[in-house]
């Protein structure tokens, strides 16, 4: 009975989707006599096709359907330990990039996506991209994470040759390479770990 069993699991799949959704919801809008989360604001950039729709859907546990390239803004919030995250990845398109300013005020950390397979020349290039992102004020200071994706292809750079590349920029900002297959679940979890770790330093 196929018919009955895809019935079965789309309505599961629809069940666990809107079930999240409300949690979702209530972590965001609970009412004040609840204990209120803190809660911590992340920009999430990176050149188009790095992988950052990608990892937001797997955070979120979200089905991973051929993404298209993001051309506003894509947000998603979670409860994670005891705070919540708000993460929001702008589309890293060349048309997109110019307005990627207009929502840098208010945030408490960077999440920048590279694509850990490409080339010297194309991770100089989005160097160069988060490099004239740091020189705004309302960034200063704010710990960084760079997420290194396609770790599952076999060029992938590895952690310390990507701290090679991102060094330079980086001056007394706190940050540090997390590398993952953004195709993997486990792994991407373990990239917000790392962020919330990142935080905490930072505010220490
Ligand atoms: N093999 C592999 N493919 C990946 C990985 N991360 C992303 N992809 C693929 O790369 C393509 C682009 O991923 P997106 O998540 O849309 O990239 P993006 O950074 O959101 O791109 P924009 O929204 O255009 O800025 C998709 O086909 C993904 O399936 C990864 O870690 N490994
Ligand atoms: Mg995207």
């Amino acid at each position: 009975m196929p018919g009955v069993r895809d019935t079965l699991q789309c309505s599961f799949t629809a069940c666990r989707v809107g079930f999240r959704k409300c949690w979702q919801w209530v972590q965001c809008h609970k009412p004040i006599v609840f204990v209120i989360q803190e809660q911590y604001n992340v920009l999430c950039l990176g050149l188009s096709g790095a992988g950052k729709s990608t990892l937001l859907a797997q955070l979120v546990d979200e089905p991973l359907t051929e993404t298209e390239p993001t051309t506003g803004f894509n947000m998603k919030t979670l409860p994670v330990k005891n705070v919540v995250i708000s993460i929001k990845e702008l589309g890293g398109s060349r048309k997109v990039q110019p307005f990627w300013d207009h929502y840098f005020e208010n945030k408490n950390a960077i999440v920048f996506v590279v694509d850990a397979s490409s080339n010297e020349q194309e991770l100089i290039s989005a160097r160069d991209v988060l490099k004239t992102v740091f020189t705004d004020a309302r960034l200063k200071g704010k710990p960084c994470l760079i997420i290194g994706t396609h770790s599952d292809l076999d060029c992938a750079k590895k952690v310390e040759e990507l701290e090679t590349v991102f060094q330079p920029i980086m001056q007394s900002r706190k940050w540090r390479v997390y590398c993952c297959s953004a195709l993997e679940r486990i792994q991407v979890t373990g990239a917000l770990e790392a962020l919330i770790d990142l935080m905490l330093i930072n505010n220490n």
